[in-house]
């Protein structure tokens, strides 16, 4: 509640507790937990869909201080499942300022937990990998009993949740574009609108065919949330898209997905990549670039015959993007239309619309 305080307690599923201070919804929840490294950005991350299912931990240590802006959300509301801070501003100060992050918390009812060692627990996801938890204002004297829900979490239809109900159109560009959104943040909208595209936004469930009759210029695969093999029956709408030759660029999930549909295998990386400070590497150009990203998941291995390694990640070498051989399609794993963050990869919007023949208004 707020203005009082209460104690709150995030459990992991390894027995670790943390006691902090409850701040937004006091109620209880159970999600898996990985950490962000953005500096700025809450809001961007509260309301990117991609984390249905999961609890966020910022490593930055101070949350808040500049409120929300509604404008900054990249969906109609946040996904995340709980929210973990080291500090929270109570009192933020910014022009575009619409409410306390703290309000904006409780009117999503979603539940926050500050005054947590972040740093600790983040070294202890980093080695021990990300791991499901819960948040929660009651004391239990009998941890067993709640370790045992904990452990038993699952992230899972979270695709089903936040994919939009029906289709609808932004922008009244000359590019006719279809988005499947599998959870999809709203600037991947904006960036392809600024660029004179007229964008169709369609359900998850959405037959190949219904698109394909409109006759667009290129189809864009969105971001998501979950495990991306579990969207069986999307994969195979999505080879069915790649089989007419319509250009097609996808983000994240959707790239994925894309792998998934050349029989390219998946794995979960052991904390994922979730920040705005992630070094990718183009490979055409061995030029480097700072992007944002938010998955748990990559693309393990691709056939060289069908397709080539276009991004690296600095890191650890993971696959950050493949540009298909004999097809019109180019997929990235990071965020291109990131906002808050880098805007470095942004021009990967331009190479979509030359990909679909340019636009002579632009
Ligand atoms: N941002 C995304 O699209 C994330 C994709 C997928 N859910 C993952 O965690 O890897």
């Amino acid at each position: 509640m707020k203005g009082e305080t209460m104690k709150a307690y995030l459990i992991l599923e390894d027995g670790h507790i943390f006691e902090g201070e409850s701040f937004g919804s006091t109620k209880e929840v159970i999600c898996e937990f990985v950490f962000n490294t953005s500096m700025t950005g809450y809001v961007e991350v509260l309301t990117d869909p991609s984390y249905a299912g999961q609890g966020v931990v910022m490593t930055y240590p101070l949350i808040g201080n500049y409120g929300v802006c509604l404008d900054d959300q990249e969906s109609s509301q946040p996904h995340v499942e709980g929210f973990v801070v080291n500090e929270l501003s109570r009192k933020g100060s910014h022009f575009r300022k619409h409410m306390e992050l703290e309000d904006y918390l409780i009117e999503n009812d979603i539940p926050g937990i500050q005054g947590i060692d972040t740093r600790y627990l983040t070294k202890l996801i980093r080695d021990k990998g990300c791991m499901n938890g819960m948040i929660t204002t009651t004391y239990y004297d009998d941890r067993n009993k709640v370790l045992e829900k904990i452990k038993d979490y699952r992230v899972k239809g979270v695709v089903e949740e936040t994919t939009c109900q029906k289709a609808y159109t932004l922008g009244n560009g000359k590019i006719r574009v279809a988005l499947y959104d599998f959870g999809a943040k709203k600037n991947i909208v904006m960036e392809l609108v600024k660029r004179g595209c007229c964008v169709t936004v369609y359900p998850a469930w959405t037959l190949a065919e219904d698109i394909l009759k409109e006759n667009y210029d290129g189809v864009m695969l969105s971001n998501g949330p979950g495990d991306p093999k579990e969207c069986q029956a999307i994969i195979q709408q999505i080879r069915i898209l790649k089989e007419s030759h319509i250009p097609i660029f996808a983000i994240c999930l959707g790239h994925q997905l894309m792998a998934l549909a050349h029989g390219f295998e998946t794995e979960k990386l052991k904390y994922g990549h979730h920040g705005a400070n992630h070094p990718v590497k183009d490979m055409n150009t061995k030029r480097v670039y700072i992007s944002t990203q938010n998955h748990n998941y990559v693309v393990k291995n691709i056939d060289k015959k069908i397709a080539k390694t276009w991004f690296l990640n600095v890191n650890d070498n993971t696959i950050e993007g493949i540009e298909y051989l004999k097809e019109n399609i180019k997929t990235v794993q990071f965020h291109p239309e990131a906002c808050a963050g880098p805007t470095d990869t942004g021009y990967l919007f331009d190479e979509f619309i030359e990909m679909m023949g340019g636009n002579q208004n632009a």
